[in-house]
């Protein structure tokens, strides 16, 4: 196939010859008429050409084609470094070439373009594409109609584009509607809308399976189609801890090149509901700062940083019994200071380990069901007292608030989950555990903090505890509004459940004395509740007690993890010099 696909002649760019050589993997260019010392070689995998156009053309800011039939142009990624993340910005690189001759220059586009399909099996022909225009900053539509869609049409992705006009409107198309001729899907937002398609998918998965995703004792089949996040949220942390960056043509590169990671999914369970998380399970401090974040959504992303504060000033604590399922502690630690980078070895590993009779993606799903057969199962370990915080994360979860993560040496695709246990403690000390999430600083070098690697996680509450009742800890006086008044313990009159599904959504509750808005109540009054609330990547979950279990490479993004922005190094684009260091050009 490498002989088939070759081709080598002279080309011209502007006013100078190049050799260029195709080869089954690479496309090079080394300038000619140049003294050795200063020749330089461009060379770009042919995985990373977006596409080959016939004449001299221009994508952006505006297409513009010259239609010369001497010429082509090639469009390709391009890299450089980001400045505040770890990931590495890609942007479209172009060249325009002259042929001697018209047949020469088809030549050239006819080989690119096999080239391509061969080398790239897995880019997307035609993808589903939500839109959130109410997410971040609201720019989503703007994103992807300014930047992302000139891309995907230069790509030759066809796509079919729904604005959503509702909460839950592209989980619900996905669970229902007809998918067949999409290779993947692709949300246009933050977190939120990753979440939906995330459960929109897996659900869908599972009920053409036949399985009942509810049950946490059946493996999940892991979905077939890929997805694609293109960041225009207000956290953006999945796309942040599976790419590196936030920028929406790095990730709208990677999903036109078919780049494929498989990434842990934590379901969450209670009765006969689940939910899914690949970022955060987070009780305690999480779940606090999000119901808090809810009521100021108006503030945008700030809205974090206020709540944040006003929860770290009320200065709570949870009691609860967590038990944990602890992985192999011989494949891998989260304190052992590794990154899980873009061809990470403990996650490939865990491919091999997690799908045994797989040598390639494309049977990958036939074999899911023997995963954890060569798993030996653990012991439970059964933990009780009182936490800041409870946090469980699949992944890293970093984000620009927090460029290394809750768990800076988690894995993408590892098939664990990392838990960390944050024990009441002084404020100060919190605050401490906190801002080390803002540095490079360990947060798990704390004596009131622990963290396992585990499988699964159990949490409820000790026994005898009257589920989201209060601590009397002084006078009991609640905030309504301005107002201050006698505080009533709505919670033991409807139930816990009830009073913090009411005060999501912000409702008051009317009892036989006073009309509370509980959130309030929870947040400012001399009594602290007992309970705190379950946040599942931002959302957040109407049950207390839970069970959770980690499902290894459920799904696939199109990315292909993070780029170690230290490899560019010394790297000038297009280089021969720094061959063993460049990513871009080997
Ligand atoms: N048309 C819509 N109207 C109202 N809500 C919507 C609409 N479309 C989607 N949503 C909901 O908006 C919520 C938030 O959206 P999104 O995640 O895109 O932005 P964000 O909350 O600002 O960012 P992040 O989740 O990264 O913090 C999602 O949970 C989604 O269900
Ligand atoms: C003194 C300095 C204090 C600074 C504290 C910084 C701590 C930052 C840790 C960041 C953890 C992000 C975890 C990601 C969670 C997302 O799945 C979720 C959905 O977007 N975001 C939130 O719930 C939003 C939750 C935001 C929490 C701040
Ligand atoms: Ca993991």
């Amino acid at each position: 196939m490498e002989t088939d696909l070759r081709l080598e002649s002279s080309l011209w760019i502007g006013n100078k010859r190049y050799r260029a050589v195709l080869t089954g993997w690479h496309f090079k260019w080394t300038e000619v008429d140049k003294k050795n010392a200063g020749k330089k070689t461009v060379s770009v995998p042919v995985a990373e050409v977006v596409g080959v156009e016939e004449g001299r053309v221009e994508i952006l800011p505006q297409k513009s084609v010259e239609d010369t039939d001497k010429d082509f142009t090639v469009f390709y990624v391009k890299r450089r470094r980001s400045g505040g993340s770890c990931g590495l910005l890609w942007s479209l690189g172009r060249t325009q070439f002259s042929c001697p001759s018209r047949v020469l220059r088809d030549q050239w586009i006819k080989h690119l373009r096999t080239a391509l399909k061969t080398h790239s099996p897995l880019r997307p022909h035609r993808l589903l594409v939500f839109i959130n225009p109410f997410g971040g900053k609201k720019k989503g539509r703007e994103i992807y109609h300014s930047l992302v869609a000139p891309l995907f049409e230069l790509a030759g992705i066809s796509s079919h584009v729904i604005v959503t006009e509702r909460a839950n409107q592209a989980r619900d198309h996905l669970l229902k509607k007809d998918l067949t001729g999409f290779d993947g899907v692709v949300c246009v937002g933050g977190d939120g809308m990753f979440s939906e398609i995330l459960h929109g998918l897996i659900g869908r998965t599972q009920q053409e399976a036949g399985l009942c995703e509810s049950d946490p004792t059946v493996t999940l089949q892991p979905c077939p189609l890929h997805m694609g996040i293109i960041p225009a949220g207000s956290t953006d942390c999945v796309c942040y801890a599976t790419v590196g960056v936030i920028d929406p043509v790095t990730s709208a590169l990677h999903i036109i090149i078919g780049d494929s990671q498989p990434l842990d999914v934590c379901s969450v369970h209670h009765a006969s509901s689940v939910r899914y998380s690949v970022s955060l399970v987070g009780y305690g401090f999480y779940g606090d700062v999000l119901v808090e974040s809810e009521k100021h959504r108006w503030m945008g992303p700030l809205r974090y940083d206020y709540s944040g504060t006003v929860v770290y000033l009320s200065n709570r604590s949870y009691a609860g019994v967590v038990q944990y399922l602890p992985a192999d502690p011989l494949l891998s630690s989260p304190r052992d200071k590794t990154r899980c980078l873009s061809g990470c070895s403990v996650c490939s590993k865990s491919t091999e380990r997690l799908f045994p009779h797989t040598s390639d993606s494309g049977s990958l799903y036939s074999s899911h069901f023997s995963q954890y057969s060569n798993d030996s199962e653990g012991e439970w370990v059964s933990v009780e007292g009182r936490f800041r915080c409870i946090s469980l994360t699949c992944m890293s979860s970093s984000c620009a608030r927090s460029p290394l993560g809750l768990s800076p040496s988690a894995h993408l695709a590892d098939g664990t989950g990392d838990l960390i246990l944050v024990w009441d403690t002084h404020p100060l000390n919190f605050l401490k555990f906190l801002h080390r999430h803002t540095s490079t600083q360990d947060q798990f070098d704390l004596p009131f903090v622990e963290v396992h690697r585990v499988k699964a996680v159990r949490f409820s509450l000790p026994e005898g505890r009257e589920e989201g009742g209060h601590e009397e800890i002084g006078q009991l006086n609640c905030r309504i509004g301005d107002e201050e008044r006698e505080c009533v313990d709505t919670v033991s009159r409807n139930g816990s459940q009830q009073h913090l599904a009411q005060s999501v959504v912000g409702r008051e509750i009317m009892n036989e004395h006073k009309m509370v808005t509980p959130i309030l109540c929870g947040l400012c009054c001399k009594k602290t509740p007992t309970v705190s609330v379950w946040n599942c990547d931002g959302e957040i979950l109407p049950f207390t007690e839970i069970f959770c279990k980690i499902h290894g490479q459920l799904v696939r993004l199109y990315t292909r993890g993070i780029e170690d922005g230290s490899a560019m190094n010394s790297c000038s684009q297009g280089s021969d010099k720094s061959k063993s260091r460049c990513i871009l050009y080997e």
